[in-house]
């Protein structure tokens, strides 16, 4: 048993700290049970139901039950009246009896997370000591009443329940410093409000209070699906009340953004090209809440597992990874090119399909949580198995499949009404209403005013100041201060009708006004449209991006003083090692500006390109979506990086200079060169492995390599696997998508005599044939 005296007297006792976790106990032993003088007991990570006898620990200040199985909350706790931090998170206490709480008259410290609670009691008011609570991850409806008379309070955590409002009596109180309520669809305030802390809920309070509320039914709705499925026909189709055919050439880039009303309703339509090249962004843009139109062309379906693997199933594994708590509804188009019987077939085919991916990543999950319970020590893995959990209590809901022709209008009227249907159902979307004061309405609209007359140029790119003071000059409402409106930008932001990222330092003082625009500069850098049909059948990024280098005309490649010899460098480089320079990045995106016919684009050119010392906004945008990976950074890396200090955030230092150049990851091919460097694993290695469920997501690993090669010494690098050197020691970091889809982390074992004499690297400068121009 370890027992810790500690250090000081506090009255007569001596006062005694036992620690028994992670001991597998069922029941409290005898003797820590005779031991009044314990007044910190730790119980946590053990498997006990009760803790009878506890209550003649009568000098107990501190108890810590977190992660045990108790069921039935603990009632002799009411006789510990001395207790000051209460801990009983990671049960599975359903209710709370009365009469425990009014006891407890010293408790400042009670952490309630990760239970079944669905009540608190009334007499918790009675804490009036209480300065934390927790009460996240539980099935609150309503956040109890009785929380408001706790005056002292300082924080409050009731993040992942079912709560829908929250008082805007809370928080008057100003003590209150910390408080998260994330992920319960609130109505009041929304989610989006919430997100921005305290500061924006008090501001948004203090505008319900002196202004009207509007009650607003908004459905982001995003349109996803294979290329060429039908997503832009249909979209536009419904917006524009008629059949509208979308041109080959006129497929969509990036994202296109437009909103719709039906009803009361107001849809936030985000059609999602499906070219492969544009899952990079996908992490981005795709956010949790959505309506997920799920586009199949069902003419060129074929009833086989690789179809429904490249048609819905990835679709289907991506929303589930990304969105889980979205509802998708599946809409079967082309069904003019096929008969009756077949359009019936192919329909029944991939609902059965889904309906099995569904239900075998649901065993998979049990099994996986089978095997967690069968382990001789589950409490190391009881983080693990409350995030099994969390996934298996997510709830993907896919309605029926819609089969249409979206050449024929009858068709599309009728999608429209699923669409309602699917969104007037509370079984389906119980809280799409959102409470917001009016001002926040009045802020929105006078943003589109400024658009439509011409007080925001055509891209959209404006300064955070100038946006703000267009506002306040132009909308019908009292100016407001400074302050306000930036979370109402924040608020716009969240909803995705603006884009402003304030984390990055270089884009903190700009506002994206038409997202779409933003897309549009990814076109004109690694993501290139190409118009040419014979090419769309199976698109390659690395041959478009080549191509494009290659047809770089003189005049600009002169501008950039560079040659046309360097242009064929460029290509090989980019084709050998996904290596793009920054001067061949700065000519391409030169040469496409040109091409589109604005004036007001080449006004901002440079803003986006930059310049010699200065970064332009799009290799920051890149930057910040983690698009590529910055070579050669002008910063040294970091060891001491405060990204591997925990509880730090995991952040690049921004440079305003702009690379040399950059590194496409998912444009590498070969591992030839990384195997040649690491050789065969070795039994020694040190490794770790962390698995996805159900595999991991399209793109991920991508960001891994830049995030590793940003923090650590990167070595090699090839397509899904990456040598790094930390801190004189080499890591492999690769991706085995075969059956159970994982990253490993391998890292060598030093030699006897230490790292030094083991490692013979190659220094930078070996390699530096690569950055040389
Ligand atoms: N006959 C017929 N043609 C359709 C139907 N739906 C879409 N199309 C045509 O299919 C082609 C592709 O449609 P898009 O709407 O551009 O497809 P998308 O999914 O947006 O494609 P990406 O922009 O590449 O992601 C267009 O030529 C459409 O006119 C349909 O129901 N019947």
């Amino acid at each position: 048993m370890a027992v810790n005296k500690m250090a000081h007297r506090n009255g007569p006792l001596q006062e005694k700290t036992v620690n028994r976790s992670k001991e597998k106990l069922k029941v409290l032993p005898q003797e820590i049970l005779e031991d009044v003088t314990v007044v910190q007991l730790i119980l946590e990570r053990n498997r006990l139901k009760n803790i009878s006898g506890i209550k003649n620990l009568i000098n107990l200040k501190t108890l810590n039950l977190s992660r045990n199985d108790l069921v039935d909350f603990p009632v002799e706790i009411a006789q510990l009246v001395q207790l000051e931090t209460l801990y009983l998170n990671q049960n599975k206490i359903q209710t709370i009896p009365d009469g425990i709480f009014n006891q407890l008259q010293q408790l400042k410290f009670l952490k309630l997370s990760t239970n079944h609670l669905s009540k608190i009691p009334s007499d918790l008011g009675c804490c009036k000591s209480l300065q934390y609570l927790n009460l996240s991850h539980n099935s609150l409806k309503d956040l109890p009443e009785v929380v408001l008379e706790l005056q002292n309070l300082k924080e409050l955590f009731v993040e992942y329940n079912r709560l829908r409002e929250l008082p805007a009596k809370l928080f008057e109180n100003q003590n209150l410093e910390k408080f998260s309520a994330a992920s319960n669809r609130l109505r009041e305030p929304p989610d989006e409000v919430c997100a921005g802390g305290l500061k924006q809920i008090r501001s948004y309070f203090s505008q319900l209070r002196s202004s009207e509320a509007d009650y607003v039914k908004r459905v982001k709705t995003m349109f996803l699906g294979s290329s060429m499925a039908g997503k832009s026909t249909l979209c536009k189709s419904l917006k524009q009340k008629q059949t509208v055919a979308v041109d080959v050439k006129d497929r969509t880039v990036g994202i296109e953004i437009s909103e719709m009303k039906i009803e009361d309703f107001r849809f936030l339509f985000w059609d999602f090209a499906g070219q492969e090249e544009y899952y990079l962004t996908h992490h981005v843009f795709i956010t949790p809440q959505a309506l997920v139109i799920l586009v199949i062309d069902l003419a060129s379906y074929r009833t086989e597992d690789t179809q429904f693997n490249s048609k819905v199933g990835f679709w289907i594994n991506n929303i589930l990874m990304r969105v889980p708590d979205s509802v998708v509804l599946p809409v079967g188009t082309h069904v003019d090119q096929c008969g009756v019987e077949d359009v019936r077939d192919k329909k029944e085919d991939i609902q059965r399909r889904i309906q099995v991916m569904l239900d075998n990543r649901k065993k998979y999950l049990e099994r996986r949580m089978d095997n967690l319970k069968e382990n001789t020590e589950p409490a190391l893995f009881s983080d693990q198995s409350s995030k099994l959990d969390e996934l298996t209590n997510y709830n993907l809901q896919v309605l029926d499949l819609i089969p249409i022709d979206c050449t024929n209008y009858k068709d599309i009227d009728s999608f429209q009404h699923h669409i309602l249907t699917a969104v007037q159902d509370k079984n389906i979307f119980p809280n799409v209403e959102k409470k917001l004061p009016h001002i926040y309405q009045a802020v929105e609209s006078t943003i589109t005013n400024l658009i439509k007359d011409k007080e925001i140029p055509d891209h959209g790119i404006v300064s955070v100041n100038e946006m703000l003071s267009g506002i306040n000059h132009n909308g019908s409402f009292d100016r407001l201060a400074q302050d306000d409106l930036k979370d109402i930008l924040r608020y716009l932001h969240r909803i995705g009708l603006i884009m402003w990222y304030e984390e990055s330092t270089r884009l903190v003082g700009t506002v994206f006004v038409k997202p779409s625009f933003l897309i549009t500069l990814f076109k004109a850098s690694i993501i290139i449209h190409s118009w040419d049909c014979a090419k769309l059948c199976i698109t390659n990024m690395v041959r478009r991006i080549v191509e494009q280098l290659q047809s770089i005309p003189r005049t600009v490649l002169m501008g950039e003083h560079a040659f046309m010899k360097d242009k064929e460098r460029w290509a090989s480089h980019f084709q050998t090692k996904a290596i793009l320079y920054h001067k061949a990045m700065v000519a391409l995106t030169k040469n496409l500006l040109q091409q589109m016919d604005s004036p007001e684009v080449k006004d901002i050119a440079e803003e986006i390109i930059g310049g010699r010392n200065e970064k332009g906004k799009l290799f920051s945008l890149l930057e910040h979506f983690e698009i590529f990976l910055a070579l050669k950074p002008s910063n040294p890396l970091n060891p001491e990086a405060k990204e591997f200090k925990p509880g730090g955030k995991w952040e690049q230092k921004e440079t305003d200079v702009p690379s040399e150049a950059y590194l496409f990851p998912s444009s590498l091919n070969g591992i030839e060169e990384v195997s040649k460097w690491w050789g065969e694993d070795q039994k020694e290695d040190l490794c770790v492995r962390i698995y996805f469920l159900p595999e991991i997501p399209q793109g991920f690993f991508h960001r891994v390599i830049i995030k590793a090669c940003s923090f650590f010494t990167p070595h090699v690098v090839g397509s899904g696997r990456c040598h790094v050197v930390s801190n004189g020691k080499q890591l492999l970091i690769k991706e085995n998508k075969e059956d159970d889809q994982n990253i490993e982390i391998r890292c060598r074992r030093p030699g006897k005599d230490g790292c030094k004499d083991d490692f013979d690297w190659p220094d930078m400068e070996e390699t530096a044939e690569i950055y040389d121009m």
